[in-house]
C-alpha cells in the first residue's frame, strides 16, 4: 500500500507533477508577469537563469527555471581544489578496476561524516569531461552538512536513494524531505545541502553525466501505470536571509570528476521565487503501479523501470533505475524467481529493506545495504537455495519481496568498479557460495542411455 502522504508542514510543501512547468513564490507578487528578466525585479531581487539543457533542445527536452533570488550566484571568491587530509573514501577516489567478475559488496561502515564527504565511487563509466556515462556511489553518514555548506555537481545529475535514515534536503528551490523507500533527484548545478534527519544515513547514489532522468513509455501497457506523473514531488520555493556579511559559506563544486570550493559571504539559498521545468524532485516507490504477468513466464525486469536515462539508441538506457516492489505473483506452471541470466548491459543491484527474492539473505548474503554488480555477460540468476524452493513450490498465487525493496542500476555501459569499494566489504565468497552447488540433474530417457555415436 502506498504510504499515507506527509503531512505538508511549512518546510515540506510539494508541487506534484514529473517534467512540469512550475512556478513558486516565497513571497507574494515576487515573478514577474508576462515577461522572464524586468527592468527592475521585483523587491530588489537578482533575475537568474539555470539551464539544465542547451538552448536549442527541442521543446520536448528544453529544461530551464528562471531563479529570482537575493543576491546572483556568481557572487564568490575564486573555487580551490578540495584536499581533505585523511579521506581516503574521497568521492574522487574513482580508479576503476574492469572484472568480468561478480561481485558483492556488504554495507558500508558507519562513518562519522557528512553525506558529502561519505560519498565512495562504486562503480561507474564514462567522462563527465565529455558528458557522457555514470557514476554509482554508496554513502553513509551520522552528521549533517554544515549549515554554512552547500553542494552542486557540475558533472551531472544525482540520483539520491536512501536506504536507511531520512534526508532532508535543502536546495535552491526549496526542501525535500526524503526517507528510505522513496528517491530523489537533483539536476546538475542545482546547490544542495543534505542534513541527516536520524542517526545514521545510508544509501546509494547515481551520477548521470548525459541527458536527464524521463519516465518510461509505456507502450501498449496505456496511458497510466508503472510511476505515474502526478506522484513526482518538487519542493515550493522557500530562503534564507543571511546576507550581512558575517557569516562565511563553502559551496562545493564537483567538476570534471573533481571536487572544489569556494567562500562566500551570503548563503547560497536565497531563492525567493522561481518558475521553470528543471528542478529536483522527489518519488516515493510505494506509490509505484506494478505491471507484470497474469498467465505464464517471468517478465522481463524492465517491467519494473521507474526512470529511464536514454542513450542515443532508441530502448537501450545509460542508466535505468528499476524497483522491485512487493507484490502477487500468479505465472502458472512457471519458474518464478529471475531466471538465469547473461546481459549485454551491467546490473548493479541494491536492497532497501527486507530481503530480494532471488538472493538469500543470511550474514554473508544479500543483505540491506549491500551492493552486487553482474557486468556485461557475466552470468547470474537465483542462488541454489532460490532455484531449488522454486522449482518445487505449489502453484498459487503468491505475494513475493513482502516487507522487501530491491533495486537495480541497469546501464549498457560495461562498468569499472573502485579498490575503495572492495576494502573490507568485497564478499570473496559470493559466487561459490551463491552457484557453486547447483547438482547435474540431467538424466537421458531410459531409451536413449547410450548415445548412438557411442553404439
Ligand atoms: O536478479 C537479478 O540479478 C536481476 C534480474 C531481475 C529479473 O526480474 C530478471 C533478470 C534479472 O537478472
Ligand atoms: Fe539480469
Amino acid at each position: 500500500m502506498p504510504s499515507a502522504p506527509l503531512q505538508p508542514s511549512e518546510s515540506y510543501q510539494y508541487l506534484n507533477g514529473f517534467n512540469c512547468y512550475h512556478e513558486s513564490e516565497a513571497m507574494p507578487d515576487t515573478l514577474p508577469l508576462g515577461r522572464n528578466s524586468p527592468q527592475r525585479p521585483a523587491h530588489g531581487l537578482y533575475t537568474e537563469k539555470l539551464s539544465g539543457t542547451s538552448f536549442t533542445a527541442p521543446r520536448s527536452e528544453n529544461q530551464q527555471t528562471w531563479l529570482y533570488r537575493i543576491l546572483p550566484s556568481v557572487k564568490h571568491e575564486s573555487f580551490e581544489p578540495y584536499l581533505p587530509s585523511e579521506d581516503v573514501h574521497h568521492i574522487e577516489n574513482c580508479h576503476m578496476l574492469y572484472r568480468p567478475n561478480q561481485l558483492r559488496w556488504g554495507p558500508t561502515a558507519i562513518g562519522e561524516s557528512d553525506w558529502l564527504h561519505s560519498l565512495v565511487p562504486v562503480a561507474g563509466a564514462g567522462d563527465p569531461k565529455l558528458k557522457s556515462g555514470l557514476y554509482i556511489y554508496m554513502y553513509s553518514a551520522s552528521k549533517s552538512m554544515p549549515e554554512t555548506d552547500a553542494f552542486y555537481s557540475a558533472d551531472g545529475d544525482f540520483l539520491i536513494v536512501p536506504q536507511e535514515g531520512a534526508l532532508d534536503l535543502t536546495t535552491e528551490l526549496g526542501n525535500l524531505l526524503v526517507r528510505p523507500g522513496e528517491i530523489v533527484v537533483v539536476p546538475r548545478g542545482i546547490r544542495f545541502r543534505v542534513a541527516a534527519l536520524d542517526e545514521l544515513i545510508r544509501g546509494y547514489a547515481l551520477e548521470l553525466f548525459q541527458g536527464h532522468f524521463q519516465l518510461p513509455e509505456l507502450g501498449p501497457i496505456g496511458s497510466n501505470g508503472l510511476a505515474n506523473a502526478r506522484d513526482f514531488q518538487a519542493p515550493v520555493a522557500r530562503f534564507d536571509e543571511d546576507h550581512d556579511g558575517s557569516t562565511t559559506y563553502q559551496v562545493f563544486a564537483k567538476f570534471a570528476g573533481e571536487l572544489y570550493f569556494a567562500e562566500q559571504d551570503h548563503t547560497p539559498f536565497d531563492v525567493v521565487a522561481w518558475h521553470g521545468n528543471y528542478y529536483p524532485y522527489k518519488y516515493d516507490l510505494s506509490r509505484f503501479c506494478t505491471i507484470n504477468t497474469v498467465s505464464y513466464d517471468h517478465i522481463d525486469p524492465s517491467i519494473f523501470t521507474v526512470l529511464t536515462a536514454p542513450s542515443d539508441h532508441p530502448g537501450t538506457a545509460i542508466a535505468d533505475f528499476v524497483v522491485f516492489p512487493p507484490r502477487w505473483a500468479v505465472a502458472e506452471n512457471t519458474f518464478r524467481p529471475p531466471w538465469f541470466h547473461r546481459n549485454c548491459m551491467s546490473e548493479f543491484m541494491g536492497l532497501i529493506r527486507g530481503r530480494y527474492d532471488a538472493r538469500k539473505g543470511g550474514a554473508n548474503g544479500f543483505m540491506p545495504g549491500c551492493a552486487s554488480l553482474h557486468n556485461v555477460m557475466a552470468p547470474h540468476g537465483p542462488d541454489v537455495e532460490t532455484e531449488q524452493a522454486a522449482s518445487w513450490t505449489l502453484d498459487q498465487p503468491e505475494k513475493v519481496g513482502e516487507g522487501g525493496l530491491a533495486f537495480m542500476f541497469e546501464s549498457c555501459l560495461m562498468l569499472g568498479s573502485t579498490y575503495n569499494a572492495d576494502i573490507g566489504r568485497l564478499r570473496k565468497e559470493y559466487v561459490k557460495e551463491s552457484w557453486g552447488g547447483f547438482p547435474v540433474r540431467f538424466k537421458r530417457p531410459r531409451q536413449m542411455q547410450t548415445h548412438p555415436r557411442e553404439a
